[in-house]
Parts: C-alpha cells; sequence; structure tokens
C-alpha cells in the first residue's frame, strides 16, 4: 500500500527542497499569457492543486475550526482553513441537537453538516464502499480493463493479506485491436469529463434511446495482484447504471437498489436540514412544474413499498428516492475537474455528498466557469447537500486531496485487527459517496 506523502510545509525538509526543486524545474518556461486566459475556475484548481509551494488556504472555509472537539483535526498535515472565508447562515439541525446545518447566502441550496457522521458510522461507510459497493453487480473503473474477482478487489486483497500466500494475478480482459471500433477507447486513469446535455423530462425519451458504446479493455493491461490494483480504484457506481462514455445513464441494465447504509445516512441529512430556510417560499423561479423543497422532509429516501402498504406516517402518494450515485476514491494526486452533474432528469432534489477519510478542498461555483467558486475545506463526516435549481446545475469540483488528514478515529481500533488493512488504505484515499435522484418525484420513465 502507498506510504502517505511526507509533509511539504516544513522548509527544513526533504520532501520541501524536492518539491521545490520540481517546481523551480516544470515552471522555468511559464508561459503568463497562458495563466490570463483561465477561468476564474481555473485559476482557482490551479492555485489548490499546486504541490510547491503548498497553496494557502485562507480563502477556503474550515467549519471544523467552530467545533472544538476537531481542533486535532485541524491541525493535521499544517492543513487548516479559516473560519470566515464566506458568509453564512448557521442553523439548529431539526433532528439532531447540538450539530448544525450551513446555509450560503449567495448558493443558493448549497448546505452543509460538518461533522454530521459518527466515527463508527464513518468506518461502516468505509467499509460498505470498499468490501460491498466496489463489486459486481456495481461497475467501477477497473472493471473495463480487467476481469475482476467474482468476490470483488477488496476481498480479494484481504484475502491475500490473510492467507499470506503469494497472491493471484487478476487477468486484463483479453482485447484485440479490431474491438477498439465496437468501443469508446478510454485512458486509463481518473474518470473523464464529457459535455453532454442537461437530462430534462422532454429530452428523457430521446436520450434514454441513445445507443452508448462501451469503453474499450486497454489492449496493454498486464495482469496485476488485488494489492497493486487496489490504489486504482477510482469510482464505483451506485444505484442505476451510469455509461461513463457517453455521460448518460443507461437504463436497459435495470436498477441495482441503493445500499441500505447510504440510503440511510443521505434520509437522515435530508430530513434533519430545516427547508424552509435553506429556500423561500417567494423565490419559485426555475423549479419547473412546483418547488419540491416542502416534501422532501417527509418523502425523501422512503422506499416506495412503504409507500405501497402505507406504512408511513405521512400521507404520501409517491416519494423521492435516492437511486444513482457513484464513490469516488481519490488517492492523494487525483482531482476532480470542474464539472456540472447534469444527467439526472430531475433537477432539484438534494444530491448528498458524504466525505471520509483524508480531507480535500471543495470547489462551489455558479452555472458558468466564469464566476469565481467558493472553496471549502470537506473533513471526514462532513456532508454536503447541493439542492434546487442552481445549485444542482453548478460547477462544482475537487482539486486537492489533502495529504496527512486521516483523523485519529480511523487509526487502530483498539482490539480490531480487521480494521488495519482499512486503515492503511485510508492513509493516502479520500472517499466520498455521492448520492442522487435520476426522476422527479411522481415522473413515470416508462422502464
Ligand atoms: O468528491 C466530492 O466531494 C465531489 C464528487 C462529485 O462532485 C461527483 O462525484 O460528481
Ligand atoms: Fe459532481
Amino acid at each position: 500500500m502507498t506510504v502517505p506523502p511526507e509533509d511539504t510545509h516544513d522548509p527544513s525538509t526533504a520532501a520541501y527542497k524536492k518539491a521545490r526543486r520540481q517546481y523551480l524545474k516544470s515552471t522555468r518556461n511559464k508561459d503568463d499569457r497562458i495563466e490570463a486566459q483561465w477561468t476564474p475556475f481555473r485559476a482557482a484548481e490551479k492555485k489548490y492543486k499546486a504541490k510547491f509551494p503548498p497553496p494557502d488556504l485562507s480563502d477556503v472555509l474550515d467549519l471544523a475550526l467552530l467545533d472544538d472537539t476537531r481542533s486535532g483535526e485541524c491541525k493535521l498535515g499544517g492543513w487548516s482553513g479559516s473560519a470566515d472565508a464566506l458568509v453564512f447562515r448557521a442553523v439548529d439541525l431539526e433532528e439532531e441537537k447540538g450539530k448544525k446545518v450551513y446555509i450560503f447566502p449567495s448558493i443558493p441550496g448549497l448546505v452543509v453538516i460538518p461533522s454530521f457522521i459518527s466515527p463508527d458510522d464513518q468506518r461502516t461507510l468505509v467499509r460498505v464502499s470498499l468490501r460491498d459497493q466496489a463489486k459486481h453487480p456495481n461497475e467501477t473503473n477497473l472493471d473495463t480493463h480487467y476481469m475482476l474477482p467474482e468476490e470483488g478487489l477488496w476481498n480479494a486483497y484481504l484475502k491475500a493479506r490473510h492467507d499470506g500466500t503469494s497472491e493471484e494475478s487478476i487477468p486484463p480482459r483479453a482485447a484485440t485491436s479490431d474491438d477498439q471500433s465496437h468501443y469508446i477507447v478510454a485512458e486509463p486513469g481518473p474518470r473523464k469529463l464529457i459535455s453532454n446535455e442537461a437530462a430534462s423530462k422532454e429530452n428523457y425519451a430521446t436520450i434514454a434511446a441513445a445507443p452508448a458504446l462501451p469503453y474499450a479493455p486497454s489492449l496493454n493491461a498486464k495482469p496485476m495482484s488485488p494489492t497493486t490494483l487496489v490504489p486504482k480504484l477510482r469510482w464505483a457506481n451506485i444505484g442505476w447504471y451510469y455509461h461513463w462514455g457517453s455521460k448518460q445513464y443507461d437504463f436497459t441494465r435495470g436498477k441495482i437498489e441503493v445500499n441500505h447504509a447510504y440510503r440511510d445516512v443521505c434520509r437522515r441529512a435530508v430530513q434533519a436540514v430545516p427547508w424552509s430556510q435553506v429556500f423561500s417560499q417567494d423565490d419559485l423561479t426555475d423549479w419547473g412544474d412546483e418547488p419540491d423543497w416542502t416534501t422532501w422532509r417527509d418523502s425523501y429516501g422512503i422506499p416506495s413499498y412503504a409507500i405501497v402498504l402505507r406504512i408511513y406516517d405521512a400521507d404520501l402518494d409517491t416519494n423521492s428516492e435516492p437511486d444513482a450515485g457513484i464513490v469516488n476514491f481519490y488517492q492523494a494526486r487525483d482531482t476532480l475537474m470542474a464539472h456540472v452533474d447534469r444527467s439526472e432528469v430531475c433537477a432539484t432534489s438534494p444530491l448528498v455528498s458524504i466525505s471520509l477519510g483524508c480531507a480535500a478542498v471543495f470547489l462551489m461555483g455558479a452555472m458558468s466557469r466564469d464566476t469565481k467558486p467558493a472553496a471549502l475545506l470537506l473533513r471526514s463526516g462532513d456532508i454536503v447537500i447541493m439542492s434546487g435549481p442552481h445549485c444542482r446545475r453548478a460547477y462544482h469540483g475537487v482539486p486537492r486531496i489533502l495529504e496527512n488528514t486521516l483523523p485519529a478515529h480511523f487509526s487502530s481500533v483498539a482490539g480490531d485487527d480487521e480494521w488495519i488493512p482499512y486503515e492503511e488504505y485510508l492513509g493516502t484515499t479520500r472517499v466520498n459517496i455521492n448520492v442522487r435522484q435520476v426522476f422527479p418525484k411522481g415522473f413515470d420513465p416508462g422502464l
């Protein structure tokens, strides 16, 4: 497993000197005219991505600084932001006393609930993500190129660790050059962000009927051990199958139920937000047929069968079901470029994003890259909700995973040897569980 990178904040360390040498070499022929053309979003990405000098985070809102119980976390790796980098309003959570939800007047629909998930639940979500989610029938980035074992990559890795025997190689998919014409040829590495048309009720039928070529298996992939492949895991699909090549959902492959651990956290978070403080009755523009935020508290995440059987106390005919998403596994140098999640027909329902493991800088912009994005420091256990017509279709991205920021509650859990591989993996990893709803409440996709 990868060793955590050394801290580059301290000029006396070898890591600092090496980063400085690399920086001077790479900027020798720098062309300022290129920088002048960057959009404000691109400029922010470049700023936070920089390895040397380590970026100044004084413009990054770090809500953990407002919580005394997190002071240890805020020192990790020498990374801490600022408690007043953005104008916000703090409101008490409806269900969970003592916790606060943060709302931003400049970004309607963005909601942050710091430290919403308990350390125990954080560990459970990490286990579920590696052990259960990153495996068949859910697609991962590695499935294109490798015949992953039925038990899943992580479980094969754990077995090899436990048995101490030499690991069985995972074979590449047998590909021939002839195959390449039947596929989209993908570069290995992080997911590619292709611009697509925003889905809507009106164009849903056309988009759903469009053929989608699968990605081509690499011709160069060599057999690899689970230990070598685990750090190359980048994403695992949740729910409806999503086709990354065309940036469309492929409904013909059926729907896989969203893991209950994910659904429960998302539902708890959406129910805890005082939505009438986030949206006002006066601002009903761009909501489509009706502003549905008034119904989220009662209807979000209630399983359909509970409504059919009328075993839920609210008077509901339909629910808002979180039914799709992705688990992102970021290694220390990974980034997620500015993008808009616009493949969901429902453009308002809460998208719930859960941060686990190492901390990250998250950029939240507006409908174009020309608006300077707000920067937030997201730490393990924090929840971000993107909701409403503006926030759900706004540019956002993750330009930086902050090295050496794994909180202490992931370190050697007393008496739990089974946890050790997770702890090692998380030392250089951030896990993000990103759950959405494809169809608006009451919409019949005809599937
Ligand atoms: O990692 C994050 O915090 C955001 C991920 C994201 O935006 C996405 O998966 O679409
Ligand atoms: Fe996104």
